[in-house]
């Protein structure tokens, strides 16, 4: 990695005037740790409110994609131009502090204190109004005094939602936030991200696994693959001869009741296990492992 590349610009939330400006373009990037190439000459535009769903078996470069547009990891070639004013929802796990002596406001409340320590009496009231709102923007109020280690994992990624949107952010990256929630909590924190994405025009980043659940927000997918990838709407990426040729091995992409079921690229898990019943049935849920 070098050290030289990354150019954060002070864009904050979508104003008249930069409306549509990009919140972050790739150009002829490269990113690659010794000789294990994660990708080479990647050009993407992020555009306001777009919604961009990252794809890929394990260890192609997803979440080293996010640290990149986080600033934690620096390209080998090429530039990146990116906003300031990110949010970022982490998978769901369990917080390192006690959970039952964390109430959700103080996990909501991380987001408005970022890397700041000993904030004044003004910067209280301050905080706890943008928790509040923060709050309010996901459902969350009811049980924002409630310990962390009571409440459902669906409530508590909600939380997580809260606390990324108390930086107002242009641009929301998302690191497979559906991991481990049921399909009805999975469908609740994709339409919170994605009413976020409308009202405030604020684009997604959206790691996944699964392209199912956000199938109908996604304007474009990055699919990488062994160092190479794809870029380009659903429809042009997720195909038997884009996939096949990514891949270098026969996939099939079938659409099953207007979900996308992926057969041959046994190490990704958005892929089915074709003696899996419930996924080569038609009108199951199928398209994940
Ligand atoms: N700081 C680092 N130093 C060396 N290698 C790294 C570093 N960060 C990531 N890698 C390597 O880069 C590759 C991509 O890792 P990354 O975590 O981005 O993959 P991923 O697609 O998010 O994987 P998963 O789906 O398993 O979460 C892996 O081989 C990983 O070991």
């Amino acid at each position: 990695m070098a050290h030289t590349d990354h150019m954060p610009h002070s864009a904050g939330a979508p104003s008249a005037g930069d409306a549509g400006r990009p919140v972050a373009t790739f150009s002829h990037a490269r990113l690659a740790f010794g000789s294990r190439v994660l990708w080479d000459d990647l050009d993407l535009t992020i555009s306001p409110g777009e919604f961009i769903a990252v794809l890929g078996p394990n260890g192609s470069g997803k979440t080293s994609f996010l640290r990149c547009l986080l600033g934690q990891y620096h390209l080998d070639a090429g530039h990146l131009d990116v906003t300031h004013a990110i949010g970022y929802i982490p998978q769901q796990h369990a917080e390192d502090a006690d959970p039952m002596a964390l109430r959700g406001r103080d996990l909501v409340g991380f987001g408005v204190d970022g890397s700041r320590w000993g904030i004044g009496l003004r910067g209280r009231s301050r905080r706890k109004r943008l928790v509040d709102a923060a709050l309010a923007e996901v459902g969350a109020t009811a049980y924002a005094d409630a310990p962390l280690g009571l409440l459902s994992g669906g409530e508590q990624q909600r939380l997580r939602v809260a606390q990324a949107l108390t930086t107002d952010p242009s641009l929301l990256l998302c690191d497979e936030p559906l991991a481990s929630l049921d399909l009805t909590n999975q469908r609740l924190v994709v339409e919170l991200i994605d009413e976020r994405r409308r009202r405030a025009n604020t684009a997604v980043v959206f790691v996944t696994h699964e392209i199912n659940p956000v199938l109908p927000f996604v304007d474009k997918v990055l699919y990488l693959v062994g160092g190479q990838f794809r870029i380009g709407t659903p429809d042009e990426v997720m195909t038997t001869a884009t996939l096949s040729e990514l891949y270098g091995s026969e996939i099939e992409v079938v659409r099953v009741n207007g979900r996308l079921v992926v057969i041959g690229c046994e190490d990704a898990h958005h892929c089915v296990d074709e003696t899996d019943p419930l996924a080569t049935h038609p009108g199951v849920e199928a398209g994940h492992a």
